[in-house]
């Protein structure tokens, strides 16, 4: 196949390298000309066949998204495909998809995961869209997806919205995961005076145990890489997939403390001082009398 690729940074780069890798061609646009194969997003739609051009859009999510696709329901017509691959949110999908169906265009949404490392390894890879649409882009899912069986690698999740919605789970599991081994690092290395050595015991974790993971195995290598994580500031940010998952979680009256807390731990990074703390410290002065370190004891 030949398909457009619209954004080469470091997810879009590196999966242009898998599908050509498997034989395909693509066109690639990126705002820097220095990576970019066409001029715009007009040559572009030019570079492909009018009437059956496949475009992978996979640029951050929200406003940049929403600018590329705007332009190319101008830039593309009838017959022609968009496959958005950012982590959009999945109700954007459903609104993008109408819009580009008044002009006959399809749309795909894919949630993709795999970091850095899909190149090599493959993305997993959750589809919404069309069973029409789906499988007139499987040569390209195939070439991203993991190398074993299809269906381990891949699902088509259900219609537009249903790949982005399951990718937008998948994170929400993604922090919750992560928090818990950040925990049980913080717990282990708070008694170095027993186990001098904290990356030993989650490296011999990596096989065998119940815990084993790729994270865990990720963990590992930070360790290693920066042992004490000493270059790493205590800062999480978030992209906002641990937010919709929670807000879903609400809409269907799902608990999911696990993720929420997850969340609130990064939301508790961020601040240098706790508004919340100074209050529950204050208040348990006020009612017991209990000694409070005031501000300038630190
Ligand atoms: O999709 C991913 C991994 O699966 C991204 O790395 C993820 O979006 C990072 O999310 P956040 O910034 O909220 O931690």
């Amino acid at each position: 196949m030949h398909i457009g690729m619209v954004g080469l940074g470091k997810m879009g780069g590196n999966m242009r390298q898998r599908i050509e890798a498997a034989g395909h061609t693509v066109t690639g646009y990126d705002t820097n000309p220095e990576i970019s194969d066409v001029a715009s997003l007009a040559e572009l739609a030019e570079a492909l066949p009018a009437g059956s051009r496949v475009v992978w859009i996979m640029v951050p999510a929200g406003a940049p998204t929403l600018t590329v696709l705007e332009e190319l329901a101008t830039r593309l017509g009838a017959g022609d495909l968009v496959i958005e691959g950012g982590n959009s949110y999945y109700r954007d999908d459903q609104t993008n998809a109408a819009m580009l169906a008044e002009r006959g265009i399809g749309y795909i949404d894919a949630g993709i995961s795999g970091g850095v490392w899909g190149r090599e390894y493959g993305y997993g890879t959750m589809v919404g869209g069309s069973a029409e649409d789906v499988e007139r882009a499987m040569p390209i899912f195939d070439a991203l997806r993991p190398d074993g069986p299809r269906e381990e690698g891949f699902v088509h999740a259900g219609g537009v919205g249903a790949g982005h919605f399951s990718k937008m789970v998948h994170n929400g599991i993604e922090y919750g995961l992560m928090q818990a081994y950040a925990e049980g690092y913080e717990i282990i290395a708070s008694r170095s005076d027993l186990v001098p050595d904290v990356a030993a015991v989650l490296r011999a974790w990596q096989r065998g145990t119940v815990v084993r993971s790729w994270l865990l195995e990720l963990l590992v290598d930070a360790l290693e890489g920066d042992p004490g994580l000493a270059s790493v500031d205590d800062y999480a940010n978030d992209s906002g997939e641990g937010r919709w998952t929670l807000e879903e979680a609400i809409d269907n009256a799902v608990p999911a403390p696990t993720i929420a807390a997850a969340l609130f731990a990064r939301f508790a990074s961020r601040q240098e001082q706790s508004p919340a703390m100074k209050a529950i410290a204050a208040l348990r002065e006020e009612f017991g009398g209990h000694a409070v370190r005031r501000a300038d004891e630190r």
